[in-house]
């Protein structure tokens, strides 16, 4: 009844503890807990506003999504998938965290890291271009969050200047999981037929690892090739996106930009696309090997980090404590 009149609603906690276990906390988090403050920004489905928690002074980005209109634009799913795959990623420095989510009779509630700087684009669109250091700053960090994600079995799908926030001290925070992939490799080796819906998984459990046909298609200028052509987006996926956001950092303009959506999709599937006078070498090497048709011939991440464009940066946890370089 307390939790009624004070117009909270049950918010659930989940942690994943050492061993990889989800232990579920139910808290009392609700509405009442924050005092909300100015609009971050506002998605298609949702409002996002800073707030702080009133017990902690912790501050956090609540994402306030309007029931109605998510049942009359069937997003319903989408929100289960941000919610199921932001609990999955758990913690990470470069991922938003989700630490507690609630709803009360209008409104589902996210309650996410703060990504006080905002999203990547801006700064870019403010600077026109990066130079090679902050290219390499800003890619290394999202190229360690994709490897992160993929180790946990989620593809993004829709990785973009957009997505990729920043917090104060400018480290990188991917967000917008609701159109990410969950890979689940089959349990136990199953027989064949004995999958969901008599459906029946392939041979070789790490084949399961790719999400075979898709509904989804991420944002035109990102796309993949093999989204395109066999409608199968992979891991690989996402590094095609990541070549293309290496591209966009130091060029200003990504590689494949046409005056509407299906001229675009055909220059990717051509591999129509030109580098700038003066584009670093080193870095068009990179994104030449990324910018591949083939998602099996496409760099894979291992090499992406021992390529010559990354030398110098020390991968894992040192990434995270480095001061960004300034903007130039
Ligand atoms: N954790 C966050 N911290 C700071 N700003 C955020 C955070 N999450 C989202 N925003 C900002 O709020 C805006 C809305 O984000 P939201 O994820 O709700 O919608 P969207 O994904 O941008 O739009 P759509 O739903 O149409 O794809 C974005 O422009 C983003 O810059
Ligand atoms: O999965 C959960 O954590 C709970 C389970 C209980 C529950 O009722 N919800 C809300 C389900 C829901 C999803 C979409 C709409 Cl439009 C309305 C209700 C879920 C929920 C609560 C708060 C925020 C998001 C979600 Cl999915």
């Amino acid at each position: 009844e307390e939790w009624k009149e004070r117009g909270a609603a049950v918010g659930v906690q989940r942690e994943i503890d050492a061993n990889g276990n989800t232990i579920t906390r139910v808290v009392k988090k609700g509405v009442k807990d924050f005092s909300f403050g100015r609009t971050l920004g506002e998605g298609s489905y949702s409002t996002v506003l800073a707030a702080t928690d009133r017990t902690t002074l912790k501050e956090y980005a609540i994402k306030v999504l309007d029931k109605r209109h998510i049942i009359k634009e069937k997003k319903v799913k989408y929100v289960n998938i941000e919610k199921n795959t932001l609990n999955r990623l758990g913690e990470h420095p470069g991922v938003v965290r989700l630490y507690y989510t609630f709803q009360d009779e209008r409104s589902l509630y996210f309650v996410l890291d703060l990504a006080a700087g905002g999203e990547l684009l801006g700064f870019l669109k403010r600077m026109t271009t990066f130079d090679e250091e902050c290219t390499r700053y800003y890619s290394a960090q999202i190229l360690d969050t994709i490897e992160y994600m993929h180790s946990k079995g989620v593809m993004h799908r829709d990785l973009k200047p957009e997505n990729v926030l920043l917090d104060d001290q400018m480290r990188v925070k991917i967000t917008d999981f609701g159109t990410a992939k969950i890979l689940d490799p089959p349990k136990k080796p199953p027989q064949n037929g004995d999958g969901p819906n008599g459906m029946s998984y392939p041979e070789d459990p790490a084949k399961g690892d790719d999400s075979k046909a898709n509904s989804f298609v991420g944002t035109a200028e990102y796309v993949s090739p093999e989204l395109l052509t066999d409608k199968a987006a992979c891991k690989a996926s996402d590094l095609w996106a990541f070549g293309c956001i290496v591209f966009q950092l130091l060029s200003g303009r990504p590689p494949f930009k046409a005056a509407n959506e299906y001229q675009t999709f055909q220059k990717i599937v051509g591999l129509e696309y030109e580098f700038p006078k003066g584009f670093p070498p080193v870095a068009r090497d990179l994104v030449e090997r990324l910018l591949v048709l083939d998602p099996a011939k496409r760099l894979n991440i291992e090499h992406i980090k021992n390529h010559e464009f990354f030398d110098g940066i020390e991968w894992g946890r040192k990434l995270w404590k480095i001061k960004a370089p300034r903007l130039k």
